[in-house]
């Protein structure tokens, strides 16, 4: 899959193609029906696909502080979107010029000079250009004029509720992964290198795998069953997603995995955890001693849990 960064980049070899618009943030079942619907129309037509996403999402352009925790960050995103088949990512960077691009003008110059588009497809309630005044209809009418088909995907539902990436968000919220993972079509996973911690964690009895993450607003917080994959292979575990208030903090959030029955070494290596499973919220305890009996009860629960279930 190709990136491209920006209108300025995109050379006359990428004119002609497939599109589609939106944030895609976590690649959900609902954005997958779309790209499946991509996949179709650029087979027909013998065009690449390409997604157009933005960078930063427009909520986070505009209300930073209120925008909601993203789900994957950009290069996830690109792996999960490479995942499903698209051939080209066009990202374009949401600022004040792109901000103020009316819809006609989003659509001669991103869509018709920059990329030729020969089919659109979009979701039913899509809107773009300042003041999200192109819809379905405008795009249509563009689209005879310019020379390009556009198709309205079919809402995809789950329990009869619209599939979002603002539902997976409340599910993770509430510690329900059973749902977060019908919604993804797998289990909600954050991947990161592994970064060598204050090393108290062998101290506390559990070693900890620290996973980087590189940003600040995390949609999880708190004690988790998990499982994660390293190297192809899927290990069971705990983890804590927080500030580490009992021990001293660097005031950002840290993804501490504990491995069951693991000893390999992992600093360096970029490892997927997989959430499965709500346990506590994190708690500031008045001594590492009380940490220490907390993570061993947690530990406890995991080895239970996993017992049970079949190897993940
Ligand atoms: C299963 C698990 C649960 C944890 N729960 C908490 C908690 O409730 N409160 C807290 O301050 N830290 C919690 N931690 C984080 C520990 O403070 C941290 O892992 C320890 O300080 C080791 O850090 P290090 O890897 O940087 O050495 C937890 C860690 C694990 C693995
Ligand atoms: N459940 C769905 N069924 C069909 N199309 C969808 C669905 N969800 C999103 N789409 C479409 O996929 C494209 C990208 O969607 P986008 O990521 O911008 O929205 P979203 O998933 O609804 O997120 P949010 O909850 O943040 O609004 C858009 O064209 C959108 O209409």
């Amino acid at each position: 899959m190709q990136l491209v960064r920006g209108l300025h980049n995109l050379r006359p070899q990428h004119r002609g193609c497939v599109a589609t618009i939106g944030n895609f943030d976590g690649v959900h079942r609902g954005h997958q029906a779309i790209l499946k619907r991509l996949r179709e129309r650029a087979a027909e037509l013998c065009l690449p696909t390409c997604v157009v996403i933005f960078e930063p999402q427009p909520r986070e352009f505009f209300t930073p502080d209120k925008a909601p925790a993203r789900l994957a960050r950009l290069r996830d995103k690109l792996e999960l979107l490479a995942a499903e088949g698209v051939d080209r990512v066009l990202c374009l960077a949401f600022n004040r010029r792109l901000r103020e691009l009316s819809a006609s003008d989003f659509v001669q110059q991103v869509l018709v000079d920059g990329l030729g588009v020969k089919h659109l497809e979009v979701g039913d309630d899509f809107r773009f250009g300042c003041d999200r005044a192109g819809d379905f209809a405008f795009l249509q009418r563009a689209g005879q004029r310019d020379g390009f088909s556009v198709e309205s995907a079919e809402t995809i539902e789950l329990d009869g509720e619209r599939i979002s990436s603002t539902r997976v968000r409340e599910a993770l919220a509430s510690g329900d992964f059973a749902l977060a993972e019908r919604l993804l079509g797998r289990p909600y996973s954050i991947a990161g290198r592994v970064m060598h911690g204050q090393k108290l964690g062998r101290q506390l009895g559990a070693p900890t795998a620290n996973v980087q993450l590189k940003r600040s607003r995390i949609p999880l917080q708190g004690v988790y069953l998990v499982s994660a994959l390293i190297q192809e292979q899927r290990v069971p575990g705990v983890a804590n997603i927080g500030m580490r208030p009992t021990v001293q903090g660097d005031g950002r959030a840290h993804l501490e995995v504990h491995l069951l029955d693991y000893a390999g070494d992992l600093y360096g290596q970029r490892i997927s955890v997989a959430f499965h499973h709500k346990l506590r919220e994190e708690l500031r305890f008045s001594s590492l001693e009380d940490l220490k009996t907390a993570i061993d009860a947690d530990i406890a629960a995991a080895r239970a849990y996993w017992l049970g279930q079949p190897h993940p």
